[in-house]
């Protein structure tokens, strides 16, 4: 399980994140929504140990992982996408999964590339393609599939959908689903696209300015138009 209690995150001088508590049970999925410069990214970087100072509790199945590297983390079950993709563009995408494999979750067997790769058909068929040579939707799906290919306990997704094709979209909310049912997999997503956000999780939060402004079931946001109007209209 992983716990953040009060947490707050910095970036030098400015206050990011305030007073922030979630706890996200295995096999849990929580969408963090918000509108642009709400905090999100910042909130699965500080997750992550991934740029901002934090201050407050970070704990993972109990223990206090406040202080690790994220490398450390990483070997812990955790995987973070940032929204800016990180592919090598000059080495294929069978190539940028198989670098995956080296990235050992302890107590874990990776996928293979292949296994990988049956999950995410639209991939399967670009598996020979450089990086460079992807749409962006692609470039995402890659990465997507690179982080699942170690087989974390919880996967942290800044923004996948962010400039994407719906039928792209749809494919990767499909694949996201199947995964998540199959690992058991739990999903932490930061998302603008609330129906996508809806569909790979069963719990959402609002952040606004750094602060938690609703935190319940899908069924309980939708029951209440006012949260969507306030927090997520521009
Ligand atoms: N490296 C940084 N240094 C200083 N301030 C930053 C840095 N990164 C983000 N910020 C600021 O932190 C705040 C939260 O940004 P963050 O990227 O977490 O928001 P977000 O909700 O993910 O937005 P978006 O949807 O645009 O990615 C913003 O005011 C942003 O300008």
């Amino acid at each position: 399980m992983l716990e953040l209690t009060n947490l707050d995150a910095f970036y030098g001088q400015s206050h990011i994140l305030h007073d922030i508590s979630l706890r996200l049970e295995d096999g849990a999925g929580v969408a963090i929504v918000g509108l642009n410069g709400m905090g999100k990214s910042t909130l699965l970087k500080s997750i992550m140990g991934a740029g901002p100072t934090v201050r407050g509790g970070v704990r993972f199945d109990g223990k206090d992982i406040a202080s690790l590297l994220p490398h450390q983390r990483a070997r812990l079950g955790l995987a973070l996408v940032p929204e800016d993709r990180r592919i090598y563009p000059h080495l294929t995408v069978a190539e940028n999964l198989a670098l995956a494999g080296y990235a050992r979750i302890e107590g874990r067997t990776p996928y293979s590339v292949e296994e990988v790769l049956e999950f995410f058909p639209l991939l399967k068929k670009l598996a020979g393609r450089k990086g460079f040579q992807l749409s962006g939707g692609e470039q995402q799906l890659a990465a997507v599939a690179r982080a699942v290919l170690a087989r974390p306990r919880f996967l942290l997704l800044d923004e996948p959908t962010e400039g994407l094709a719906p039928l792209i979209v749809d494919a990767m909310g499909d694949e996201i689903q199947a995964i998540r049912r199959r690992e058991k997999m739990a999903l932490l997503l930061a998302e603008q696209n609330v129906d996508f956000a809806r569909a790979c999780t069963e719990h959402v939060m609002v952040l606004n300015v750094g602060r938690i402004a609703f935190s319940g079931t899908w069924a309980e946001f939708d029951a209440d138009p006012t949260i969507r109007d306030r927090h997520l209209s521009l």
